[in-house]
């Protein structure tokens, strides 16, 4: 029996346009960046993935090559051991305090290990999901509506994408301001028109905490029945993030990282401190990223619902922690950057196969809804993605054209990481970064 053998590994930085997004972390530029795999096998099968951009990313999973290509399909977990102790360095700094997860060897494991599992789908005729932790779980995947701020392109001179989709309207209220609670109870409208979600974030973390509790209240009177998370990305003080709690007992289904490190306390100090006062369970992205934190986290009792995202936990590691949420009573949920239809893939797989309570998953994907590398997206239909038994592999079929434009918009606009102050140095001169000051807040 042949195994079939990894002949060549190419790597694509891209871009996609994205609208001025405001989070603690500044505005999101003009375009977002992301880093695509493709595996290709002696039998001709290519496998494929997405994780975030940036050079550091892509130089990585270059100098990897040399350990991936002429490795069998058989030996993946062998290769992504070696990927993890050459490259493991890299990665010391941990995520950083952005809100934006800064690592580089996870995410270029994590670009490996899906394109890996990809072609072992394919090669057993069944969907990635069937081959994570204890094998698929649900056909249909819940995913949340994203809602966020939306700053005034026409404050910039930077070649943010307009009109693209009037065809209804999520696609044009999606790249126009979204600066008060009228206009974020419109864009949640037009995205529940479209999307049928039932519950909604908003990106919090970047008007004064009131203003914030006043949408939220705004967007529980529009939406009753939806279940409301919250996330100012660790930017409030625990004294001010109790009573912005207490105004919003009853409105929100749970808060997301509401504060942080403060006052030579941890994150995870901080959180469980919040957790026993407001009996408001805790989601994060930002204080469990990793198993150390997690042992941390758990022995805290810090958070509830634990945001593992395949990107940087590996999709094998993002089920793991489902795993153990469903043995310990907690529940799980996703967290998601800019992506295109690759890493939705990626995402519906991953929660396809989490065992036990699990939340409505973040994607970012309705404000990139359009812009496929793929010839067959999946789609958001009724608030849920669908993984059907009988796909194969992620489930998508590559589309190397539309993947060689992204890569010329990157390559046409010098692009790279993120970096979000840059666009926000338009809105306000001279704008840092603060953890602990909501964007606007200067
Ligand atoms: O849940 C989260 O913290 C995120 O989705 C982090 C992202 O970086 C978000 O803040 C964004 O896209 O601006
Ligand atoms: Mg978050």
């Amino acid at each position: 029996m042949n195994i079939p053998k990894i002949t060549q590994m190419d790597v694509y930085p891209v871009a996609g346009y994205d609208s001025m997004l405001l989070n603690l972390s500044g505005a999101h530029g003009p375009f977002f960046t992301r880093n695509i795999v493709v595996l290709t096998t002696d039998e001709g099968q290519i496998g494929v993935s997405e994780v975030p951009g940036g050079q550091k990313i892509t130089d990585t999973l270059e100098k990897a090559k040399d350990i991936v290509v002429g490795a069998h399909l058989g030996s993946y977990k062998a290769v992504l051991q070696q990927v993890r102790q050459h490259f493991s360095y890299l990665d010391a700094g941990g995520r950083g305090n952005q809100t934006f997860d800064l690592r580089i060897m996870i995410h270029a494991l994590t670009a490996i290990e899906t394109a890996f599992l990809d072609l072992i789908g394919k090669h057993f005729h069944v969907p990635v999901a069937a081959l994570l932790g204890d094998g698929q779980q649900r056909e249909h995947v819940g995913v949340l509506g994203y809602l966020f701020w939306v700053g005034d392109t026409s404050k910039t001179d930077l070649p943010y994408l307009q009109n693209d989709d009037n065809s209804d309207e999520w696609g044009r209220l999606r790249r126009k301001p979204v600066m008060d609670a009228d206009a974020l109870v419109k864009l949640a409208q037009a995205a529940y028109q479209k999307y049928g979600f039932k519950t909604f974030k908003l990106k919090g973390g970047v008007f004064d905490g009131e203003t914030e509790v006043a949408a939220m209240k705004a967007l529980h009177e529009a939406f009753p029945q939806a279940k409301l998370d919250l996330d100012p990305n660790g930017g409030w003080y625990l004294k001010d993030a109790l009573h912005y709690a207490d105004e919003l007992q009853g409105v929100l289904h749970y808060i997301e990282d509401p504060c942080g490190a403060e006052d030579g306390f941890s994150g995870r100090e901080i959180l469980a401190e919040f957790q026993k006062l407001t009996h408001m369970p805790v989601a994060t992205n930002m204080v469990d990223t990793d198993w150390r934190q997690m042992s941390h986290a758990l022995a805290l009792n810090a958070i509830s619902i634990p945001l593992a995202d395949p990107h940087f936990w590996t999709m094998e590691g993002a089920v793991r922690v489902a795993q153990l949420c469903d043995e310990f009573d907690l529940n799980w949920g996703i967290h998601s950057n800019n992506h295109f239809d690759i890493s939705l893939a990626m995402i519906a797989n991953t929660a396809a196969a989490a065992p036990g309570k699990v939340f409505d998953v973040d994607t970012h994907w309705i404000w990139q809804d359009g812009q496929y590398l793929t010839n067959n997206p999946y789609q958001i239909k009724n608030g849920e993605l669908t993984v059907p038994a009988t796909n194969e592999g992620l489930g998508v079929d590559l589309n190397l054209e539309a993947v060689q434009k992204a890569h010329q918009l990157y390559v046409d606009n010098h692009l790279g990481a993120r970096d979000d102050a840059a666009a926000m140095q338009y809105l306000i001169p001279d704008w840092h970064f603060d953890p602990k000051k909501p964007a606007l807040v200067r």
